[in-house]
C-alpha cells in the first residue's frame, strides 16, 4: 500500500474503468473488421453489393444466436473516389482526407439501407488515435459502445480520417479494430481480408505456401508476411499480426478470414461452440481461416490501454533506485525522478526510462537508455519538473497542493517486455 501524504483532495481523481462487460450466457461480443478490399471493387470502385449483403445476413444470424456485433469498416476513401470520379488514391494527405469525407457518408448510407432491410439499427462511431490516447475520452468511447450495444444497434467504426494527421493516425483499420475489440472486451475479432487465412509465405507468388490454421504464440511464428495490402487499403498481413497481438493480449481470440465469404465466420463460431461443448479451452483448429488464441491471463483494461497506449506524451527519466523499485512493482515517487521530457498533463501516458552513465574504459563514459515501462502520471510535465528529486512530503511545499504522494501509482504502471 502506498502511504498518502498530504491532506489536499486529489485534483485528478482516478476514473474508474468501465469497459463493456462480457456478454452473459452464450452471447458473445464479436468485432468484425472489413478492409477496403472487402467493400469496394478495386477496379471499378463500385461497392461489392453481394459481399456486403452476405455480411449483413451473417450479422443478422449472429444476432439471432444472441451475439453482439460491432463492425470496423474501411471503405470511406474507396467510396469517395467513386463519387468524385477519381480512379486512384490521391497523393496528398489532405486530398485523401477530403475523399474520405465524401465517402464516409455514402458508406454509412449503404450500411443503413442494407441493415435497415432487416430492421437492424446502426450507429456511426468515428475514432482517432489522438482522442483515444486521452484516458477520459477513451472511457467515454467505451461507455458509448456499451450504450450502443444496450440499444441493440450495430456500431460501425472507422477512423475519423478528416482530422487524423500523419502523427496521430492509426492509418490502417486493423489496429483500430484491435483497439475496439479491447474497448468492448470482445470475445472474438474477425479480420476479414482478401486471402483465406495466414500462410507460411505469399500464396500468390509461392505455390508451396502452406495455410496456418492455429497460432498460439505470435512471437514464435515463422511466416513471411512482407507483402503490402491492396492498392486501395493501407494494411497488409503485417498489420493483421500486430492487431492479433494487441487483441489476444486483451483476451480476445482473433481470426483472419476471407472477406468475400462472410458466412465462414458462422462456420468458425459453430466449430468453436462444438469445441467448447467438449473442452473449456479456447484453442481449437478451425477448418477455415486462422485462429490466434487469446492469452490465458489477459491484461486488465487499464494496463492494456497504458501499454498499447496509443501515443506516449512524454518521458520521465528515473535513477537506478526507482528503476529497480518499479521492477519490483512499487509506485514511482518524485524522489527517483531525475528529468522529464515532453509536454503533458496529469492522467496521460508517458514512458519511464532509466538513463545512466556507464564506464566504458579509458576514462570514457557512455549514456545508456533503458525503457522500464509505461505509466499513467498523476502530475503534468511542468509539475514533475518542479517536484523531481523531492520527497513525497515536500510536494506540498513546492506545489502548494498534493494530488497524490506518487507520480505513477503501481496499478497504473506496466513493465516493458
Ligand atoms: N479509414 C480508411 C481506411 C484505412 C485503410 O485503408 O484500411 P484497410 O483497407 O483496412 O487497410 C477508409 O475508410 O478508407
Amino acid at each position: 500500500m502506498d502511504t498518502h501524504i498530504g491532506a489536499a483532495a486529489p485534483k485528478n481523481p482516478r476514473v474508474v474503468p468501465t469497459a463493456v462487460p462480457r456478454a452473459p450466457g452464450s452471447g458473445l461480443t464479436l468485432v468484425i473488421k472489413l478492409g477496403t478490399s472487402s467493400i469496394v471493387n478495386e477496379k471499378t470502385l463500385f461497392p461489392k453489393m453481394s459481399t456486403l449483403s452476405l455480411l449483413i445476413e451473417t450479422v443478422h444470424e449472429m444476432r439471432l444466436m444472441g451475439h453482439r456485433v460491432i463492425i470496423v469498416s474501411s471503405g470511406a476513401v474507396g467510396m469517395g473516389l467513386k463519387r468524385l470520379n477519381m480512379t486512384k488514391r490521391p497523393q496528398t494527405l489532405s486530398q485523401v482526407q477530403a475523399v474520405a469525407a465524401v465517402g464516409q457518408g455514402r458508406l454509412m448510407a449503404l450500411y443503413d439501407d442494407l441493415f435497415g432491410q432487416l430492421d437492424i439499427p446502426i450507429a456511426q462511431v468515428l475514432l482517432t488515435k489522438d482522442t483515444l490516447a486521452e484516458r477520459s475520452q477513451y472511457l467515454n468511447a467505451c461507455n458509448t459502445f456499451k450504450e450502443l450495444l444496450n440499444f441493440n444497434t450495430v456500431p460501425i467504426v472507422n477512423e475519423n480520417d478528416t482530422v487524423s494527421n500523419s502523427e496521430i493516425r492509426f492509418g490502417d483499420n486493423d489496429t483500430l479494430s484491435a483497439i475496439t475489440a479491447g474497448m468492448v472486451n470482445a470475445d472474438y475479432l474477425f479480420l476479414c481480408t482478401d486471402v483465406e487465412c495466414l500462410y507460411t509465405d505469399n500464396p500468390r507468388t509461392n505455390p508451396d505456401a502452406k495455410a496456418v490454421r492455429l497460432v498460439e504464440d505470435i512471437a514464435s511464428l515463422k511466416v513471411q508476411v512482407s507483402s503490402p495490402g491492396s492498392s486501395l487499403g493501407t494494411g497488409g498481413m503485417v498489420t493483421k499480426l500486430i492487431a492479433a497481438e494487441l487483441a489476444t493480449a486483451a483476451g480476445c481470440s482473433t481470426i483472419i478470414t476471407i472477406g468475400s465469404d462472410p458466412k465462414r465466420m458462422l462456420t468458425i463460431l459453430d466449430e468453436m461452440a462444438a469445441h467448447h461443448h467438449d473442452s473449456p479451452s479456447t484453442k481449437f483448429e478451425p477448418s477455415v481461416g486462422t485462429l490466434f488464441v487469446r492469452k490465458p491471463n489477459p491484461m486488465v483494461d487499464r494496463k492494456w490501454w497504458i501499454l498499447h497506449g496509443l501515443a506516449d506524451r512524454g518521458c520521465v527519466y528515473v535513477d537506478e533506485g526507482a528503476a529497480n523499485a518499479l521492477r519490483k512493482k512499487t509506485s514511482l515517487f518524485a524522489a527517483g525522478i531525475v528529468d522529464v521530457e515532453g509536454v503533458f498533463g496529469g492522467d496521460q501516458t508517458v514512458k519511464v526510462v532509466w538513463k545512466r552513465e556507464v564506464d566504458v574504459g579509458d576514462g570514457k563514459k557512455e549514456t545508456r537508455i533503458e525503457e522500464i515501462g509505461k505509466g499513467l502520471v498523476n502530475y503534468g510535465s511542468s509539475e514533475i519538473a518542479r517536484i523531481k528529486g523531492c520527497k513525497s512530503y515536500e510536494i506540498h511545499v513546492v506545489l502548494g497542493y498534493v494530488d497524490s504522494d506518487c507520480v505513477i501509482h503501481r496499478d497504473n504502471f506496466v513493465l516493458a517486455k
